[in-house]
């Protein structure tokens, strides 16, 4: 069975924590990346604790992007780092034994298998689909979840243009968690349909 895990829009507004709040009522979202590309560590700093409060009264696991350090500080659940944002080791220092590391891992059998040998909790695949929301380094293909589900126990994520429209074929190529910004918060009804609507389809 795959996961939801929900990533926040780059720029948020005072807004967003009300929305946020419904739309992880409105479905099954197992965790929260705070992917706040737009805004300084300070804002951040300000914006994050309403963010948590509102996951974790839900049951969400919240993972900072890129900086271990302040997911350490603001007492998120775990970092997702890039291949540019420091190593596996140093984030499980800052953050210790329990935390959640994830690592992306583009199109690369390689990246994967080792951050798994560097100990991450997640292997991250994309971009699948076109994407809005970045310019992604690569473009993968459905045959990298099958051929990693296959092989490792360990879970992978599916990034990259998810939508309700495709979402179905990474779940059924093997993605443990299927990862979406823009499908969920630019979607034309609303993040809460895009949201009750994915979690339709995770079974
Ligand atoms: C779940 C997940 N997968 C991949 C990414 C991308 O991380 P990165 O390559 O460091 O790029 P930025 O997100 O920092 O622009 C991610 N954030 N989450
Ligand atoms: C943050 C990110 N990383 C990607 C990768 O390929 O590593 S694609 C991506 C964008 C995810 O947003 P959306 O669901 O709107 O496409
Ligand atoms: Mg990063």
């Amino acid at each position: 069975m795959a996961e939801l895990y929900l990533l926040t829009p780059p720029k948020i507004d005072a807004d967003f924590a009300d929305v946020l709040a419904r739309t992880l009522d409105a479905g099954r979202v197992s965790a929260l990346q705070l992917r706040l590309k737009e805004h300084s560590d300070a804002e951040i700093e300000a914006l994050a604790p309403k963010l948590i409060e509102i996951a974790h009264q839900r049951g969400v696991s919240v993972i900072l992007n890129d900086n271990p350090a302040l997911a350490a500080k603001l007492g998120c659940d775990g970092v997702h780092i890039g291949q540019d944002d420091g190593s596996i080791r140093d984030a499980r220092a800052a953050l210790g034994p329990k935390a959640i590391v994830g690592v992306t891992c583009h199109d690369s059998r390689h990246l994967a298998m080792t951050a798994g040998e560097q100990g991450a909790d997640y292997v991250a695949f994309g971009a699948f689909f076109d994407t809005a929301t970045k310019s992604p380094k690569t473009r993968a293909d459905l045959d990298i979840l099958v051929w990693w589900t296959e092989l490792f126990e360990l879970p992978c994520v599916a990034i990259g243009g998810l939508t309700l429209e495709n979402v179905s074929e990474v779940i059924a190529a093997g993605a443990d968690y299927i990862a979406v910004c823009g499908g969920v918060w630019s979607h034309p009804d609303g993040p809460e349909a895009a949201c009750a609507g994915l979690s339709q389809l995770l079974d």
